[in-house]
């Protein structure tokens, strides 16, 4: 079978992303697709697969995302703002609430972020922090800023569902092979928490927020937006930042602009602003049965736009 994609990036955090609002493939197939397309070692690579889906009920369109293990995440914030992008250019809107697997969340365009650099802010409102929410299989209470019983690490952990389950601490250096030694445990689906999570590790300071991420289903990546919108609430309820503060959050791909929002209902609301800038088209065949792909190719890059973001990435 013959797919159309377009290669993007959200803050670095890459992706081949389909139109599938007309494709009627099974999860399995999905799963397959996204292990051939965002497998590093291939022709494409990226962190993971998007997919523009038909919306339901009152979303125009939808999203869904599956890592390059082949699991189906609940959300991807990065992933949402190319995903949206792609919707506006297919239907006109330049705003619209997007369908996900269990929630849902506004995005809309807004002013470029720098010059060239296509722009759009998501919005999510269903902030989970009960231990149940993220997954985890001890305590009543949320965690804030607290040490899990269980998990392998001293340090204090704020738990959060974006609605895909997020770990952050606040450290003063990033110890990369801490984390991975971390995320790798949570990899394994311990008891603990067997539907796996994202850790993070977060300095802040007068600059704002720097995350560093390892993704559930991919390990470390440049960015995460999920992670970089769970950091912001974390840090305001843990009082390193004000509620409604304009933050800049920056990773080692980029950086976006984020803000909460505490919410009477106590669901927490986090918007991220950041680049959904798309860096080239291409074409792929796959052999969905035997699993296999039989060739990709890029048809058209898009310099400028690439330009764009390397000129934001050097004033960084
Ligand atoms: N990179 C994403 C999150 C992708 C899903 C994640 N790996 C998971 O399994 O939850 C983002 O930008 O949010």
């Amino acid at each position: 079978m013959q797919f159309d994609f377009i290669h993007c990036h959200g803050s670095g955090n890459d992706f081949p992303l389909i139109d599938a609002r007309a494709l009627m493939l099974t999860d399995g197939e999905w799963a397959t697709v996204a292990r051939l397309l965002a497998d590093r070692g291939g022709p494409v690579g990226g962190d993971g697969l998007l997919l523009l889906v038909p919306g339901r009920g009152e979303t125009a369109f939808g999203q869904r995302m599956f890592n390059p293990d082949g699991s189906e995440a609940e959300t991807c914030l990065n992933g949402l703002r190319c995903v949206a992008r792609a919707g506006f250019e297919a239907t006109g809107l330049d705003r619209a609430r997007v369908g996900l697997p269990k929630s849902d969340a506004l995005a809309a365009r807004v002013a470029d972020i720098a010059p060239g650099v296509v722009s759009i802010e998501t919005r999510i409102t269903s902030i989970d922090d009960t231990p149940t929410g993220v997954g985890l299989t001890v305590g009543d209470a949320p965690f804030v800023e607290a040490t899990i019983p269980g998990l392998p690490s001293n340090r204090r952990f704020t738990a959060l569902a974006m609605p895909n389950p997020h770990l952050v601490t606040f450290v003063d250096a990033i110890d990369e092979r801490e984390l991975i030694e971390l995320g790798d445990w949570c990899e394994a689906a311990p008891p603990l928490i067997p539907g796996r999570a994202n850790v993070s590790f977060v300095t802040a300071g007068p600059a704002g927020l720097f995350v560093r991420t390892y993704e559930r289903g991919v390990g470390l990546t440049d960015s995460c937006g999920s992670a970089m919108a769970a950091s912001t609430v974390a840090a305001a309820r843990t009082g390193r930042i004000g509620w409604g503060e304009a933050v800049v959050v920056r990773n080692r791909g980029g950086m976006v602009r984020a803000r909460t929002e505490r919410a009477a209902d106590g669901y927490d609301a986090v918007a991220i602003a950041g680049n959904a800038t798309f860096t080239a088209g291409g074409v792929a065949e796959i052999d969905l049965a035997a699993g296999r792909l039989i060739s990709a190719r890029i048809t058209a890059t898009r310099d400028a736009e690439i330009a764009a973001w390397d000129a934001l990435i050097a004033g960084l």
